[in-house]
């Protein structure tokens, strides 16, 4: 385990710990991602990519109003996240809360500085995205066939085929696709534990073998918390140089097509750990929490997030 500075150890109250907390994740100039800090071996800044408004609603069972969803990734895009995915051109029979993509792609105000990636399985969802004004796409595989078949409705060889046919138009159009097949040209690979069942241990192993085969640069993480495990898996990650961290606001978050599966890390959770490693994110915390207690009360749910309960029960936050 690498060093972990004690932040408690110059704090006299909560109150204090919140502040130092919120004051080391004001947004500064970031430097490259994985850029390391000299003094622990850990990487200076750490990425994160925020999921909640397409990991963590599309499982929500009610449909979300589309003005709720846009008010949400509006309120993000303030609190200095570098990059937030914000929906998914996916079927609408298949996913009926993605159902308003082009609606929430069109409504929400982009900020200079944060990107906007949205999912898509497919030619036919990449078209569509292009079209509602995405300037960057993730295309999603799985490592199993089962769970391909599940999720996607097609065996992971011919899932590969469609990603191609993604990857070979967005490159026609210069439009980066984010995640998997770094071959194809996909400048980021997002490993994700889609069920939470990881732990440092495999954490450790499953990177060790990729990275014998893809350059830590271009590497993330997406660790769903479901045992418990997601912020020690993370903490490997990074320490083993990942710098780019997939998370949810509040902890939504979930597949439709991965029974049982939990929330995401809570974005917030995350946060407060860098900070307390003296890593910075550029994200404030407080603003996070902020857009968490907004989705949560249109939602009517309790946050997921230890650090928002925290703050929120010890009133260190309102
Ligand atoms: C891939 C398909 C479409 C195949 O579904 P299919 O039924 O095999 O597709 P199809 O080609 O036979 O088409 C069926 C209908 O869907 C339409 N269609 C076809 N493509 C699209 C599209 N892109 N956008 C909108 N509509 C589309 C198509 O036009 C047709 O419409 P119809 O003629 O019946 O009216 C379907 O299985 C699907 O949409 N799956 C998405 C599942 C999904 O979104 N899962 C959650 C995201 S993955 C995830 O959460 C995990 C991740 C990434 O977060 C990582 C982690 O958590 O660890």
């Amino acid at each position: 385990m690498g060093t972990v500075p004690s932040a408690l150890k110059h704090c006299l109250s909560y109150q204090h710990l919140l502040k130092e907390q919120l004051w080391i994740g004001e947004p500064t100039a970031p430097p490259h991602p994985g850029q390391e800090s000299q003094a622990s071996g850990l990487p200076e800044y750490v990425k994160i990519v925020e999921v909640g408004p397409r990991d963590g609603l599309q499982n929500e069972k009610v449909i979300v109003p589309t003005d709720t969803k846009i008010e949400l990734i509006n309120r993000l895009s303030k609190t200095g996240l570098p990059a937030i995915e914000v929906t998914s051109f996916v079927s609408s029979k298949w996913v009926p809360q993605m159902a308003d993509h082009k609606e929430v792609m069109r409504g929400i105000e982009r900020h200079p500085g944060v990107q906007y990636p949205v999912l898509t399985p497919n030619l036919k969802g990449f078209h569509s995205a292009i079209a509602a004004g995405a300037t960057e796409v993730s295309v999603f595989g799985a490592a199993s066939e089962s769970f391909s078949k599940m999720n996607i409705n097609c065996s992971i060889e011919e899932s590969i085929e469609k990603f191609e046919e993604v990857a070979k138009s967005a490159r026609n159009m210069n439009i980066p696709v984010s995640k998997r097949l770094y071959s194809m040209g996909c400048y980021e690979i997002s490993l994700g534990d889609t069920i939470g069942v990881g732990t440092p241990g495999s954490m450790k192993r499953m990177l060790e073998a990729v990275m014998k085969e893809i350059p830590l640069s271009a590497l993330a993480v997406h660790c769903h918390d479901t045992y418990g495990q997601a912020l020690a898996n993370i903490l490997t990650a990074i320490q083993m140089g990942v710098a780019v961290v997939d998370s949810s606001v509040a902890g939504l978050g979930g597949c439709p097509y991965a029974k049982g599966a939990t929330g995401n890390v809570a974005t917030e959770d995350v946060i407060y750990m860098l900070n307390g490693l003296g890593i910075n994110t550029g994200v404030n915390l407080y603003t996070v929490m902020e857009a968490g207690n907004f989705i949560c009360t249109a939602l009517n749910k309790k946050t997921n997030s230890k650090v928002a309960q925290a703050s929120f029960n010890t009133g260190a936050v309102k």
